[in-house]
């Protein structure tokens, strides 16, 4: 199959090894000419400096990209989605299937991606949407390490497709689910639950208050998913907790990271300058502060992170904060 990738950053460029892997021909398109020359003249990932396969090829120029097959893997920041996809449709002249791997909610409107594209994109320009995610760190998916994902879509024959086209035999296995809302908001409500973590742990809170933000943040993913119409089982498969486990301890995890720094005192802006790849859960928080405004949702940590991180409580506040809720019995719902 020929695919092709809007996108090649940490991930983008980690899924076209992937695919060429799995005997796909691939093209990247970026806007970073730099990373672009590098995949293209050198054959190395642009973030790892790990040798990539010589037949992915990369290009500067979105029409190449999207004329070269009828698969778009869109794998920018979210925060970039609707402007991108805006001028997709305004240059596609055939109907393409979109598949998201992005993670993330937008703020204002708290739409998810598969609302933003079904928004943007016209009926004749759209032939399908699936949405790929789960547990799965681009450093560790580029060094080919065992990883499970889940394709999601409404179109069960797409997602099947698709189940086949990602898979393979040595170090990619990956799910079908009919649930494309509670994957989708599983991924992106657990980039900030990460955060917390990460603030939690720039504090020196101890093992004991992650786990225990880890736990409670499940409960507030649940109430997320459920709120925007996704099953409450998703919530405790790989593109939820499975999601939340690989992300909220991780060194790997940019929102784990970017917590700690947050934690350890560091304003937004120090951290935004020093780090280079999307930090998709702060932007997450925001979005989800206003969503549980909207639905009159209960998610009191992700609140207290929206506190420190947009009205700078001090963060020992946010801390009193949460343990001088009235006390209650232990439930899930
Ligand atoms: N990294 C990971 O392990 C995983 C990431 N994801 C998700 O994938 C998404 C992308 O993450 P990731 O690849 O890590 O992020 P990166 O920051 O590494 O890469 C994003 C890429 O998109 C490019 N870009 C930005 N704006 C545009 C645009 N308008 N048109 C074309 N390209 C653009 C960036 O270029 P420039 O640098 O010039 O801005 C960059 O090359 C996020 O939502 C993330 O949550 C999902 C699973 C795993
Ligand atoms: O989504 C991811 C892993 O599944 C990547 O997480 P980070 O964006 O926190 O690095």
């Amino acid at each position: 199959m020929k695919l092709s990738i809007i996108g090649g950053g940490a991930w983008g460029a980690t899924l076209g090894q992937l695919l060429v892997d799995n005997g796909h021909e691939v093209v990247i398109y970026d806007i970073n000419e730099q990373f672009v020359q590098t995949i293209n003249q050198k054959h190395v990932h642009p973030f790892f400096d790990l040798p990539l396969p010589e037949t992915l090829v990369a290009t500067v120029s979105l029409s190449e990209a999207l004329n070269f097959s009828d698969y778009l893997v869109l794998a920018v920041p979210t925060k970039v989605m609707r402007s991108l996809l805006n001028t997709i449709n305004q240059t596609l002249n055939s109907p393409k299937y979109f598949i998201n791997v992005s993670k993330g909610i937008e703020p204002d409107t708290t739409k998810r991606v598969s609302e933003i594209v079904e928004e943007v994109v016209s009926k004749e320009n759209l032939a399908g949407f699936a949405v790929l995610t789960g547990p799965s760190h681009a450093e560790e998916v580029i060094r080919r390490k065992l990883t499970l994902l889940t394709i999601a879509s409404s179109n069960t024959e797409m997602a099947q497709t698709l189940q086949t086209v990602f898979s393979n035999d040595t170090y990619m296995r990956v799910y079908t689910s009919d649930d494309l809302i509670g994957c989708e908001v599983g991924g992106a409500v657990k980039n900030a639950i990460a955060v917390v973590s990460g603030m939690a742990t720039g504090l020196d809170m101890g093992e004991n208050a992650r786990a225990a933000l880890i736990t409670r943040g499940i409960v507030e993913i649940v109430r997320v998913v459920e709120a925007y119409g996704g099953k409450r089982d998703t919530a405790f498969g790989l593109t939820g907790v499975g999601d939340l486990i690989v992300t909220a301890s991780s060194e790997n995890s940019r929102n784990f990271r970017a917590g700690k720094q947050i934690g350890s005192g560091k304003s937004m802006e120090q951290i935004y300058q020093e780090e280079k790849q999307t930090i998709e859960g702060v932007r997450a928080i925001e979005a989800l502060h206003q969503l549980a405004l909207k639905k009159g949702l209960s998610l009191p940590i992700i609140e207290v992170a929206y506190q420190v991180i947009f009205e700078r409580m001090p963060i020992n506040d946010a801390v009193t904060k949460l343990l001088t809720r009235t006390l209650k019995s232990e439930k899930i719902d």
